[in-house]
């Protein structure tokens, strides 16, 4: 059963036009003049409950827009969403939807920066009336996975990124919400850190179903969270469904790279294998790119071994972020 529902969704926004020069300035404050911005085009999903979708898209393809109306924040200029039935941007329903969302902006705390982490998390629970039996529950199970103890009592100021990044990921849960919005939750996490986090998220999704917004930059965070992605480009949807798909989609791509003790031939090397892999060479190291449906690994590592004396070698599935720049780059999936 879909928890999130969005339907033909648009947001237009109307900037001031601006005059240059100090001038300029004084004017826009009294102009009548605007421009509009399409910064959501007619975007239609839905979510199913303990779904984990990754929501990505370059730089101002519209993801913030888009969250912000399903936290309430902005109301569409078209459309329709619907958060568990409520239209969360209507105030006569907002209150049905607030305890049922939390956010977490990896770029931001909403905890209080003097108080202990404590104090903050018991504020929340009096804010949220949640009951004390399922906030010693909850407390419990978060201190546990996001190894809270060892700073519970530190003023949220004190905290490291890491630290203050799962504090938060506590904070946003303690009532339970049904749909959790995370934005960029590991960025500027070192890999421990970062793979604690990871490995959180997925056991809160399991123990609560709880359904997961993820908008991130990050593409081995979407790869080992999500299993559906949704690709936006301005304003656009220009995919939704399994990353599997995609990556079929593109070609299941594969890159050998190899360091060999004798001197490469690359145009011999092209003669040799060039209709079937794209090759280059990168600090003395040879790449080869190749489609799985055109040459086997085991055919183009036995060009290579015939052929050379090899010191090095490494095979890489093609990333998904590599697909994913080559979406932006192309606009097409
Ligand atoms: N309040 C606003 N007024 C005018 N234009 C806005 C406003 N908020 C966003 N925009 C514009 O809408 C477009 C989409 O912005 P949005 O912040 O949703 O992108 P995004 O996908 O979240 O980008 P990023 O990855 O950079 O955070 C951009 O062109 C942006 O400049």
């Amino acid at each position: 059963m879909s928890i999130i529902e969005v339907k033909g969704v648009r947001k237009v926004f109307k900037k001031p036009v601006r005059e240059p020069g100090l001038i300029g300035m004084f004017k826009t404050l009294f102009s009548f003049k605007y421009t509009k911005v399409e910064a959501v085009r007619d975007i239609s999903f839905s979510l199913n409950k303990g779904e984990i979708v990754g929501y990505i898209g370059a730089n101002g393809a519209g993801k913030s827009t888009t969250i912000k109306m399903m936290c309430g924040i902005l109301t569409p200029t078209e459309g329709k969403i619907t958060i568990d039935g409520f239209e969360p941007y209507n105030p006569k329903e907002r209150k049905h939807v607030l305890n049922k969302l939390g956010v977490v902006f990896g770029q931001r705390t909403q905890l209080w920066w003097d108080l202990p982490l404590i104090e903050s998390l018991v504020i929340l629970k009096e804010i949220y009336d949640v009951t004390d039996k399922d906030y010693q529950e909850r407390y419990q199970f978060l201190t546990k996975v996001l190894e809270l103890d060892s700073f519970i009592n530190q003023p949220v100021r004190t905290l490291s990124l890491g630290q203050r990044m799962r504090a938060d990921l506590a904070a946003s849960l303690i009532h339970n919400p049904k749909i959790l919005f995370l934005d960029e939750p590991t960025i500027g996490l070192d890999v421990l850190v970062k793979d604690r986090m990871i490995e959180a998220i997925k056991e809160i999704n399991q123990r609560y179903e709880t359904t997961i917004v993820l908008t991130t930059h990050n593409m081995e965070d979407i790869t080992d969270l999500c299993k559906r992605v949704i690709i936006l480009d301005e304003g656009a949807i220009l995919y939704d469904g399994p990353i599997k798909s995609i990556k079929t989609k593109f070609g299941d791509m594969r890159n050998i790279s190899f360091l060999s003790k004798d001197q490469v031939n690359l145009e011999h090397l092209r003669n040799v294998l060039g209709t079937y892999a794209k090759i280059d060479e990168v600090d003395g190291y040879i790449h080869l790119t190749f489609d799985l449906s055109m040459i086997s690994v085991n055919e183009v590592l036995k060009t290579i071994l015939d052929l050379y004396r090899i010191e090095d070698i490494k095979i890489e599935e093609n990333s998904l972020e590599s697909i994913v720049k080559k979406i932006y780059e192309t606009k097409q999936v």
